[in-house]
């Protein structure tokens, strides 16, 4: 593998909702331009991690951090960090497709309105690429001011990968973004993961064990402690995870032996 390079530096975190503590002491790097994957049982924090790296947690109500995340070298957490710019390089995609009640072609053009860009022709220009990357373009082309709400699911969750992508994010999170496709749209948001490795840097979590070993360059286990608090309990080359773990709980978990 070539030399790879921290773009998130994520360091001794913990996380609490409220006075709960969901999370404790992950230590991982997210490498630039590869895909990682997070897996691992329900309830063991992997939305709550994927979240904080962009601060998007804190729109949960009370939260707190403790620790560090280094984003190229800039801790996230600091009081000076900019939420909205933050989450222009952080992007992110959910478990279900958010899009807004409008055009496919203004859902797109949304964020990079907010960041300044008026030009028509700019804008057509991006919104074009970014639906393109989005392995979209040649099913919407010719309905681009319809409603982004008459597309399929599996249509709807790409335009959401689109618009995530039109403001040139440095890095993608993605939340179970297939648990409610089929399988179809499943493989090609997984072609269009594999059609952005090596541009752009991926996170997932997915529930879906063989999902994480056809698309990711690394792989972290999380779990729950006796104290039902998250943790991360594996993180390494996918073949290595899924082949050979260090761990006998992860070796359990991808095996499918977890009680
Ligand atoms: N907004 C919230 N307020 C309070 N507790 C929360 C909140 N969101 C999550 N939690 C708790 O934090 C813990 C981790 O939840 P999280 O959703 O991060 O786990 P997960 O691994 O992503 O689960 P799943 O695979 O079921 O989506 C759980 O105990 C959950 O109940």
């Amino acid at each position: 593998m070539n030399k790879l390079i921290p773009a998130i530096r994520i360091k001794s975190l913990s996380f609490f909702y409220g006075t709960t503590k969901a999370l404790e002491g992950v230590t991982m790097d997210i490498h630039q331009n590869k895909v990682t994957a997070i897996i691992g049982p329900s309830g063991c924090g992997k939305s709550t991690f994927i979240k904080s790296i962009n601060r998007i947690s804190e729109l949960e109500g009370k939260v707190r951090v403790e620790g560090q995340v280094e984003f190229y070298g800039q801790n996230i957490y600091e009081r000076s960090v900019n939420l909205n710019r933050l989450r222009r390089q952080i992007g992110m995609v959910f478990q279900k497709p958010n899009l807004f009640p409008m055009s496919i072609y203004d859902n797109v053009a949304y964020g990079l309105r907010i960041a300044g860009l008026n030009s028509k022709a700019q804008l057509d220009e991006v919104v074009e690429n970014a639906i393109k990357n989005a392995a979209l373009w040649d099913e919407v082309k010719n309905k681009l001011h319809k409603s982004a709400l008459g597309l399929s699911g599996g249509q709807q969750q790409r335009l959401c990968i689109a618009r995530a992508l039109a403001v040139k994010p440095k890095v993608l999170l993605m939340d179970e973004p297939c648990s409610a496709l089929d399988p179809i749209a499943t493989m090609k948001i997984e072609e269009l993961i594999d059609s952005l490795r090596g541009e752009l840097t991926i996170a997932i979590v997915t529930h879906n064990m063989q999902q994480a070993a056809r698309v990711s360059d690394f792989t972290a286990f999380f779990n729950t402690d006796e104290s039902r608090i998250g943790q991360m309990v594996e993180f390494g080359i996918t073949g290595q995870i899924f082949g050979n773990a260090l761990d006998e709980r992860t070796r359990d978990y991808v095996s499918g032996r977890f009680g």
